[in-house]
């Protein structure tokens, strides 16, 4: 692990020492048991160990059982153990996970005009890309995005950097040093007529060479990527020549690392893909032709995927990105997640900073519900119309499970189970009292429990559906990543 930055500074009670302690976490836990369903643990205690890792979890658990029976099976002395508990109205609910964000783009979040996605690039993104080779400005934007993400729940993060090497290092020192796991993308551009003269890589060479550089660095600071690992980004087909996507497939094949790009977002853009690449028969053919359709391939968008593609996908073990606040925003269009699922395709959630205005993976649930409503409007009535819809349980599947297994980090994240990383966030909700006022816990007044209020007869379903289609970042209470305690507001 790399030094963290001088001048980083983390809320109270928040940083690298509470990592040390062995942690017991007390109360309500919601996580996804299947796409389909959420599992409720009431009254349970979930332990973590100093490196993060739960190592039990109890049903029906308060602090005197763990202390007397499990503390000593654990060889945990209870003056040394941190204890969460919830209060009324909170729970614990698995850290959400970004699998596409540009946090070059951060600044711009909610800035699109009337724009769709290829004069988006030019007018809005590529020249704010362009400006961070400033360092001074990329340590601002990167470190606001990253303690932003957080602030919204997100414990890990698929970020796109720049093509400058400098700053591309910078955010992965930012993300380690606020302890945000996080994949760190060097964007990779390099095709001279379609890329700006002051925003591209020189040659294939040269870009394979930014790209190795930035592996190199991350390499140096966390060896073993054990939470920040490079991933290839060759920015989408148009943007690259067949030498540089080539160059990227070999890094891959020689690494093993993951690759992550943008496909099929709008129709203008698929078109240009045709024409830059005759001898492929489709857009995710282009990406197979070049060898960077793998199972460790994430692909942002895919809204316009015809039913081969979706097949060749799914073959391949390639996984999609689905972006829903982005694609409305650039009018790109309703990408189908049921019809992805039902050809075996895995799909995480993207906010897509900052085609998406929203850095919240809970506003991209949202919109993914909501999204998957316009979809099933557009079909005629019957049994398909009803089952595009996505359920409030199915876009938390998204959000947490969904994205690890697009990352690869099924194993790892996304759920409570022994063995899995404590990556975690304790969400509160306002309880309403008799008089009609909310109860915020923390002295702050009631906007500080967020937008939602529960009166106390709501069933569990129905408070995760209030928090889903109210909640925001005040409801956000506290962030571990790691068992490291990454956020907090009370
Ligand atoms: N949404 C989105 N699509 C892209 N396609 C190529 N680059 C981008 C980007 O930065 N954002
Ligand atoms: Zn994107």
């Amino acid at each position: 692990m790399g030094e963290p930055l001088q001048d980083m500074h983390m809320p109270d009670g928040v940083g690298p020492g509470s990592l040390n302690a062995n942690k017991l976490f007390l109360g309500n836990f919601v996580h996804s048991k299947t796409r389909e369903e959420l599992e409720y643990l009431h009254s349970a205690g979930v332990f973590v160990d100093t490196t993060g890792v739960i190592v039990a979890i109890e049903p029906e658990c308060d602090l005197a059982k763990a202390r007397e029976h499990v503390f000593p099976r654990l060889g945990w002395e209870s003056e040394h153990v941190q204890v969460v508990a919830c209060k009324p109205g909170q729970f614990f609910f698995p850290g959400f996970i970004d699998t596409h964000i540009h946090a070059s783009q951060y600044p711009n979040a909610g800035i699109f005009g009337k724009s769709t996605l290829l004069d988006w690039l030019n007018t809005y993104t590529f020249p704010l890309e362009a400006s961070l080779s400033d360092l001074n400005k990329a340590r601002r934007v990167y470190t606001a995005c990253v303690r932003r993400t957080l602030s919204h729940g997100t414990t890990t993060s698929a970020y796109y950097a720049t093509i400058d090497v400098a700053a591309t290092n910078l955010l992965a020192d930012i993300c380690l040093a606020l302890g945000q796991r996080a994949f760190i993308g060097r964007v990779c551009m390099d095709h001279a007529d379609l890329c700006p003269s002051y925003y591209r890589d020189e040659s294939p060479a040269a870009s394979l060479a930014a790209a190795r550089a930035s592996i190199a660095h991350i390499r140096t600071i966390d060896p073993d990527f054990s939470l920040i690992s490079p991933i290839l980004t060759p920015r989408f087909a148009p943007s690259c020549t067949s030498d540089s996507l080539r160059g990227l497939a070999a890094l891959h094949a020689e690494t093993d690392l993951p690759i992550q790009t943008h496909i099929s977002e709008n129709l203008p853009e698929i078109d240009l893909v045709r024409s830059l690449f005759p001898g492929s028969s489709s857009y995710a053919a282009v990406y197979d032709d070049h060898g960077l359709l793998t199972p460790r391939t994430v692909l942002a968008h895919a809204v316009h995927l015809s039913d081969e593609e979706a097949d060749l996908v799914a073959r391949r073990g390639a996984k999609v990105s689905h972006c829903p606040a982005s694609n409305s925003a650039l009018t790109s269009g309703t990408a189908r997640v049921r019809r992805l699922w039902e050809r075996g395709v895995e799909v995480g959630l993207g906010t897509d900073v900052s085609g998406g205005y929203s850095p919240s993976v809970l506003e991209a649930a949202r919109q993914a519900s909501l999204v998957s409503r316009h979809v099933a409007m557009g079909l005629a009535e019957g049994k398909n119309r009803e089952t595009a819809k996505l359920t409030a349980e199915e876009v938390l599947f998204l959000a947490t499970r969904g994205g690890a297994r697009v990352l690869g980090l099924d194993d790892a994240v996304g759920g409570f189970e022994v063995g899995k990383q404590w990556d975690a966030q304790l969400v509160g909700l306002a309880v309403v009292d008799d008089m009609g006022e909310t109860e915020t816990h923390d002295g702050k007044g009631g906007d500080d429990a967020g937008n939602v209020d529960i009166f106390g007869w709501e069933t569990w379903e129905e408070r995760i559906a209030k928090w889903l289609f109210n909640g925001d970042d005040r409801n956000t209470k506290m962030v571990w990543v790691r068992g490291r305690l990454v956020h907090s507001r009370q």
